[in-house]
């Protein structure tokens, strides 16, 4: 694990885009996993940025995103569908017909997420996986106690990630409680992943992660077992390191 501190958010989303313009740049064809929540918005208008300066050319990239909500229509505005066309895809070319996200109103769930796995691997895989980090540790929706070896499935979600994720819903109450996500098997098949962190609040999910037991308690902690992680974190989130 190569652990690259940023002073403060801005400069984690700068060194970020860079590495993943980088990717692009070196091979216009690679297929990125793309990650949703707050953590990753500067990430996106960075490479938007990017985009339009014509520094990087995004129409060969295939995207996969980590994970959806169950039952949210793709135009609900919280759906990760709505999140990733309002914060990244309406800024740069990628393809409509490469862009992956788990479709969670399908009446059969176990079909999608096997859709979705056979998807991955018809693209060859995934070249760069970029992750934010729950406060629990969780990454992609897989919470603590997975199992390492699933592959995409349906997850119940933790009642602290019900409550960190109300901020973006009407209510509270409105915030489906299970998702389809990668699981952690398919995000250890990358070739690359990019974990990001910021603000105090992820300090000691960071400290689990890098430094402690690999455990399913903690899940990113299994990222120590990755050949090629880099974590790019902010001075809060580095201060337990
Ligand atoms: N499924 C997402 C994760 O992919 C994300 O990493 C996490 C942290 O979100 P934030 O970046 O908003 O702290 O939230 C959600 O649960």
């Amino acid at each position: 694990m190569r652990v690259v501190t940023a002073r403060d958010y801005d400069q984690m989303s700068r060194k970020a885009s860079y590495i993943v313009a980088s990717r692009v740049i070196l091979n216009p064809k690679c297929v990125l996993g793309l990650a949703t929540g707050d953590t990753p918005k500067g990430l996106y208008r960075e490479l938007a940025f990017l985009f339009r300066a014509g520094d990087v050319d995004f129409s060969g990239v295939t995207t996969f995103n980590l994970d959806e909500y169950v039952g949210l229509a793709p135009d609900h505005p919280n759906s990760y569908q709505s999140y990733m066309r309002e914060h990244f895809f309406r800024f740069v070319n990628v393809s409509p017909g490469r862009r992956h996200i788990p479709d969670g109103t399908v009446p059969d769930l176990a079909a999608e997420c096997r859709r979705y796995e056979a998807a991955i691997e018809r693209a060859g895989g995934i070249d760069l996986q970029i992750l934010g980090l729950g406060r629990d540790g969780h990454i992609g929706f897989n919470e603590p106690d997975v199992k390492f070896e699933t592959g995409t499935h349906v997850v119940t979600l933790a009642e602290s990630t019900l409550e960190a994720n109300a901020r973006f819903f009407a209510h509270a109450g409105d915030v489906p409680r299970s998702a389809i996500s990668m699981g952690i098997r398919t995000i250890m098949s990358a070739r690359r992943i990019l974990l990001l962190a910021a603000g105090a609040e992820k300090a000691e999910a960071i400290r689990g992660a890098v430094l402690g037991a690999v455990t399913p308690d903690l899940p990113a902690s299994v990222l120590q077992l990755h050949p090629n992680v880099t974590v790019i974190v902010d001075e809060a989130a580095a201060r337990t390191l």
